[in-house]
């Protein structure tokens, strides 16, 4: 029998990067898979124990401040010369990448070792380090369509953006709720959304008297998690199984990431979004905007999103069944389930 082929893969920082290379992986059985992260962030938890994580420091190159171009030009040689022997001491024969700071060393030294490596960037308005290296990678694969008017130089495929294998088959929710109950789900990314919590709980009581649930993911930085006792209401600083929850939910309050968006169009879940207004050049308002246009889904600018204004759009949604039902099957209409094996299908013909 043929040794398996060594894959890295560098996925690193928040579920949005994680999950779907997670995901991936998952499809990539018969691979020899070992991870690329930094030491200190969400990798540390999220990667699963079959795959070894290596690590490397990323601080001072992550900064915007405070270092000057040769600072950062000298810390990326040193982060490359490091994964450059990574690669070599282990035979690695090729990388898979979804983006961000981890990706620009992990790119930059498989190339220059002439090892095959796949970029997959789920945001509709690509991050700065996909801009600039995907023209050096071997393929670029993009998460929604709209990514591609702004990698002009690039050849590109639409995968969509893999999500965990759960999410394709129906879960059953060991949370509480009764079966027949309107249940909303409110969500802010992996690390939760402070913003979105306050309004949702200034919001949420007259969601109760039309008969809602609500589970709310607070994340674990909210101070006021626990402020809100109701018996229709869960709060969890952060939940597993996302598949479920999706399943269940008639509607979603959610920021706007990539994988959540990609997993809410698998799951047909109508979303009402607020992107985050501080994200890198608001890509998330650009992600938002693919499931607006479709109809899966409606976007609000936290600045302008008022307490009142949720509320009544929510007991609006509540109470228009057909319109929900509409806005599933737009979401439907753009989901990509077997991302993970298309990605999985290209990482065979280059990586072995
Ligand atoms: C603040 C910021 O810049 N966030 C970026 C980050 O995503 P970030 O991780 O914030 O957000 P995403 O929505 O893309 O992904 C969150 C992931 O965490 C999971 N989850 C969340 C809460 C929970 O309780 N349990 C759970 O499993 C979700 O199901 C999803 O898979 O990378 C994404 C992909 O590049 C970007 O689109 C986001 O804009």
């Amino acid at each position: 029998m043929s040794k398996p082929s060594r894959l890295l893969i560098a996925a690193s920082g928040t579920g949005g990067h994680l999950f779907p290379a997670i995901a991936l992986a998952e499809q990539l059985p018969d691979y020899k898979i070992e991870w690329l992260g930094v030491p200190n962030r969400l990798e540390t938890q999220l990667v699963p124990d079959q795959y070894p994580l290596h690590t490397i420091n990323l601080e001072g190159f992550q900064q915007r401040f405070g270092l000057g171009t040769l600072g950062i030009l000298l810390r990326l040689a040193n982060s490359i010369r490091q994964v450059r022997q990574l690669l070599k001491e282990n035979n690695f024969q090729g990388l898979v990448t979804t983006g961000g700071y981890i990706a620009a060393p992990a790119i930059l030294a498989a190339r220059s070792l002439s090892l095959p490596v796949i970029l997959h960037e789920a945001n509709a308005l690509p991050g700065k380090v996909t801009r600039w290296l995907s023209p050096w990678c071997t393929n670029v694969a993009v998460g929604f369509a709209a990514a591609e008017n702004y990698l002009p130089r690039v050849s590109t495929v639409v995968t969509g953006t893999p999500v965990r294998s759960q999410f394709r088959t129906p879960q059953t929710l060991d949370l509480p709720i009764p079966e027949n109950v309107p249940l909303i789900v409110v969500v802010g990314g992996s690390q939760g959304a402070v913003a979105i919590n306050q309004l949702v709980r200034q919001s949420a009581q007259s969601w109760f008297d039309a008969g809602a649930w609500i589970v709310h993911l607070t994340g674990e930085n909210d101070p006021d998690a626990q402020s809100l006792q109701h018996p229709q209401y869960i709060t969890l600083p952060f939940y597993k199984n996302m598949a479920g929850l999706f399943q269940r939910a008639n509607l979603a309050i959610s920021r706007a990431g990539a994988a959540t968006l990609t997993e809410l169009t698998v799951t047909q879940t109508p979303a009402i979004l607020i992107p985050y207004p501080y994200a890198a050049e608001d890509h998330q308002l650009f992600n938002a905007a693919v499931l607006a246009d479709a109809g899966a889904g409606i976007v609000f600018r936290q600045s302008e999103l008022t307490p009142q204004l949720l509320e009544s759009k929510v007991l609006h949604f509540l109470k228009s069944p057909l319109e929900l039902k509409e806005m599933r099957s737009r979401a439907g209409a753009l989901a990509i389930p077997d991302s993970a094996e298309i990605l999985a299908e290209l990482v065979r013909k280059l990586v072995n």
